[in-house]
């Protein structure tokens, strides 16, 4: 038997089984991206019920990347992926996501409130010695208990999901390399989008089903997503397994990890400049994420709808789910299709099936819904993009585009929305094209930032180098939803004592923030990303780091 026919006896040479075990590895990622923005949706039911204001809610959203951080977790989560291989990493990051995520959900049951652990969290974890010095302990003195014992299990699924999402990235270098690798990549990351908005749907209808309010049926929903993660991640394990019996590798031993690996990848320019403009990009988008749907809120006046009509229905909140899902499929689909007629017949599908989309949440008076638009449009064009990076390049450019969208957006919705307040269709309007532009910014970005990681460093370090940027991404995660909620609350006094004196009840005050110095902080971030794509291009035509060029030489 010669090499090529060996070859073409892999799992991964059919295009079926390897697409199958993307799918495998995506639908894991989809269900982690759902919970990592759970709360995120029901900022306004966690102050009415559980009584954390912004602080606690930035403190506990924040908790999520503290131990990759602080801990270095993250490193250990790149030298262990080295070391272990890609299959025993994704089920262990399968394992921690799922504990984490039960500790979590236990936080915000009833149950909790009263128990004895309620009290001891009440009691204790109020002063970390030497953290507290830092200003970067994860909980303060006063944080609600139900938020700190939170904030400990989301630490703990922190850990599993960055853990996966770097495991992930390499599995799929592992099957998919030589071949469709960015359209891979795009692909997932559009999934995972999905996940993001099937969390702004779900959540809040999981927290207000049969009309009794308890958030703790929405994290539930989130751990029973994390489970089904577990399983793709265990049946990955075994064909993972069978590949390299196939091919007789063993791939944990092909790139052995060495820690002067790390000194090579900290002296590469290059690195330096993606890994900061990853941090300050992603700052700038997912803790914004995590206050999106209160931001909305105050921004726009929303109506409750008659608890009889048609609009208030669960029903209608699947329907709405089953069209954005033709959205998704019609405009993912698009990317693969080779006919012009049937390419444009599917983009008009998608857009007319997105404008239902937004009347229906316009008619359902819903924040959350209105905000689930944003990943929409990142889930067609991720995967389109992706492969824009793969034959044509321009990466760095598309790098200062999508940075120039983020300060357009965050500038708008800090100014422009609040001005359309009284305008009941004007800001809904305004508030989706905003939303569909930053969605489009969040595909440019990832799209063109993680394809160009592999040309800045060696590719025998490259599970260590996204694990490095990670780790540097993960600061900015963890400071700036606990900032948001700082300078929220610092910058509302009058809402902050009108609450503690009881003058507003807890649902007006979720209700009524002023969101413009956060979001011009965000902004900020955008100028600062912009300023670092631009020195980008410029270290790169120095350098010929071939950012620019195309990664398929054809
Ligand atoms: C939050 C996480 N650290 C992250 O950066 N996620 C990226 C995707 C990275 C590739 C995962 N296989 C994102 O854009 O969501």
């Amino acid at each position: 038997m010669n090499s090529t026919s060996q070859i073409h006896q892999t799992l991964r040479d059919s295009a079926g089984i390897r697409w199958m075990v993307l799918l495998f590895l995506a639908f894991a990622m989809f269900c982690s991206y759902i919970f990592m923005d759970i709360l995120s949706p029901i900022k306004d039911l966690m102050q009415s019920t559980r009584g954390w204001d912004s602080t606690a809610f930035g403190t506990m959203q924040g908790s999520e990347t503290f131990l990759n951080v602080f801990v270095f977790f993250l490193i250990f989560a790149g030298i262990i992926l080295d070391k272990m291989g890609v299959r025993f990493t994704a089920v262990l990051s399968g394992a921690v996501m799922l504990v984490g995520a039960v500790i979590n959900w236990y936080a915000v049951t009833e149950s909790f409130q009263g128990s004895g652990l309620e009290t001891w969290f009440n009691n204790n974890l109020n002063y970390i010695p030497g953290f507290d010095e830092l200003g970067i302990s994860p909980f303060y003195e006063g944080m609600p208990a139900s938020a700190k014992f939170a904030a400990v299990g989301f630490m703990i699924f922190g850990c599993g999901v960055e853990m996966a999402g770097i495991t992930v990235s390499r599995g799929i270098v592992k099957w998919f390399k030589g071949r469709e690798m960015a359209l891979a990549m795009g692909s997932e990351m559009a999934l995972a989008r999905l996940g993001v908005a099937t969390c702004m749907i779900f959540s809040p209808m999981f927290a207000k089903l049969g009309g009794v309010i308890d958030v703790s049926r929405s994290v539930a929903f989130g751990v029973v997503l994390l489970m089904i993660a577990l399983i793709m991640f265990i049946v990955y394990f075994f064909m993972d397994k069978k590949l390299d019996a196939q091919t007789g590798e063993a791939e944990e031993k092909d790139d052995p990890f060495k820690i002067s690996d790390l000194g090579s990848i900290l002296s590469s320019s290059g690195f330096w400049l993606v890994a900061l403009l990853c941090v300050l990009y992603y700052s700038a988008i997912f803790p914004f994420q995590k206050y999106a749907v209160n931001m909305l809120q105050c921004n726009l006046v929303f109506t409750e709808v008659p608890a009889d009509s048609f609009w208030a229905t669960n029903t209608v909140t699947v329907i709405q789910y089953l069209i954005m899902l033709v959205v998704a499929a019609a405009a993912f689909a698009s990317n693969f299709s080779k006919r012009a007629s049937m390419k444009n017949g599917l983009l008009v599908v998608a857009g007319v099936a997105l404008v239902i989309f937004c009347y229906m949440g316009y008619m359902r008076q819903s924040a959350e819904t209105v905000f689930a638009v944003f990943p929409l449009l990142a889930v067609g064009i991720t995967p389109i993009l992706g492969n824009y990076v793969d034959h044509k390049g321009k990466a760095a450019s598309m790098l200062v585009i999508g940075s120039l969208l983020l300060i357009f957006c965050h500038l708008t919705f800090a100014f422009v929305l609040p001005a359309l307040k009284e305008s009941a269709v004007g800001g809904i309007v305004v508030a989706y094209l905003t939303i569909l532009v930053l969605g489009a910014s969040f595909s440019l970005v990832p799209a063109s930032l993680w394809p160009s990681v592999p040309k800045l460093v060696d590719a025998k370090i490259i599970g260590s180098a996204y694990a490095l940027i990670f780790w540097i991404q993960n600061i900015g995660l963890w400071l700036f939803p606990l900032l948001i909620g700082k300078v929220l609350d610092k910058t509302n006094p009058q809402l902050v004592a009108d609450l503690q004196n009881g003058v507003i009840t807890p649902e007006e005050a979720a209700v009524s923030y002023d969101y413009t110095a956060p979001l011009v902080m965000l902004a900020c971030l955008g100028v600062a990303a912009l300023i670092l794509g631009f020195v980008l291009k410029v270290v790169d035509r120095k350098k010929g780091l071939g950012l620019e060029a195309p990664n398929i030489k054809e």
